[in-house]
């Protein structure tokens, strides 16, 4: 795959801006031609103000010191990023496909030969990301694009952080995907690990089969199901799809499957193409 030849130093003048293709909490991510190469590109501008009241930027040095040293199918690339006096710009991947959990609110719930497919992209990209000592810490719908040949590609990677941590985090937005691990109020031995991913890959699971994640509830409902593992799997889903669901939502981090172990699962062996899963193996991720 020919890569542009990247400068070292980009500034705003060097791209055509396009539609804006959606917005987060802070800042918005906007269609982008690079012009002298005519490279299509997603460019992300954050307000310094913004990330500065919002006290979020260390977050956003680390997303950029990490994620640029990514490359892996399914994590969405930064190519580079450069800023001025107000913003900051990130230059990344465009994900022909969007976002994903549009596609999952608009399904409602996915098939199950799908979601097993999604789900073996997203044990890849973890087990690149743990083999580099990353734990994303923030799995969620909200956090994956879908690239143009239907490809996940986790994004944000603003609450990635390289491990072993043991420094306790403000977390924000929705509770529905935190492991018990970094909920449970306990004294600062109180130390997470990569297994926060397996976590939440499974309440992924859950959430692309059922349409709802499984601890879903008021605020300290959510807190308290989850602290006791207290979900139930439909009877819809089919009995290896609850199997790798329940062996994934372990309260013991160190029970939980692992990622080596989830990609030969029976439900994710009978829905993946072999050869999809040996090219990813070809390419050694
Ligand atoms: C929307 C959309 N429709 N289609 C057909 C493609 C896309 C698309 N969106 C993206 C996007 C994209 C857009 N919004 N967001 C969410 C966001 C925005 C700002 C801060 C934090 C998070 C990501 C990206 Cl990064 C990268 N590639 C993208 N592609």
């Amino acid at each position: 795959v020919c890569q542009p030849r990247v400068p070292k130093q980009f500034h705003l003048g060097m791209f055509e801006i396009g539609r804006p293709l959606g917005k987060g909490k802070f800042g918005r991510v906007y269609l982008a031609r690079e012009r002298s190469s005519g490279f299509i590109c997603a460019l992300k501008v954050l307000h310094k103000n913004e990330l500065q009241s919002g006290g979020v930027e260390r977050q956003v040095r680390r997303e950029i010191e990490i994620q640029s040293n990514l490359r892996h199918p399914n994590v969405l690339q930064m190519f580079g990023h450069f800023h001025d006096n107000k913003r900051v710009f990130l230059i990344l991947e465009f994900a022909g496909k969007g976002e994903l959990y549009k596609h999952l609110r608009r399904e409602s719930r996915f098939p199950e030969w799908r979601a097993a497919q999604y789900i073996a992209q997203m044990a890849s990209a973890l087990r690149y990301l743990h083999r580099k000592h990353v734990i994303h810490r923030d799995i969620k719908p909200e956090n994956i694009l879908v690239g143009i040949h239907g490809e996940l590609k986790i994004s944000d990677f603003g609450w990635s952080v390289h491990a072993p941590n043991n420094r306790r985090k403000t977390m924000c937005g929705t509770l529905d995907y935190l492991p018990p691990e970094m909920i449970k109020p306990g004294s600062s031995e109180n130390y997470y690990t990569e297994k926060v991913d397996l976590w939440s890959l499974g309440v992924l699971t859950y959430e692309f089969l059922v349409g709802e994640a499984p601890f879903e509830d008021t605020p300290v409902m959510t807190q308290r199901r989850i602290a006791r593992a207290d979900m139930s799997v439909p009877s819809f889903v089919s009995s290896e799809a609850g199997d790798l669901i329940k062996r994934l939502l372990v309260l013991d981090p160190e029970k939980r499957i692992s990622l080596d172990q989830v990609q030969v699962h029976p439900w994710i062996l009978k829905h993946c193409v072999k050869g999809e899963r040996a090219s990813n193996r070809e390419r050694g991720y």
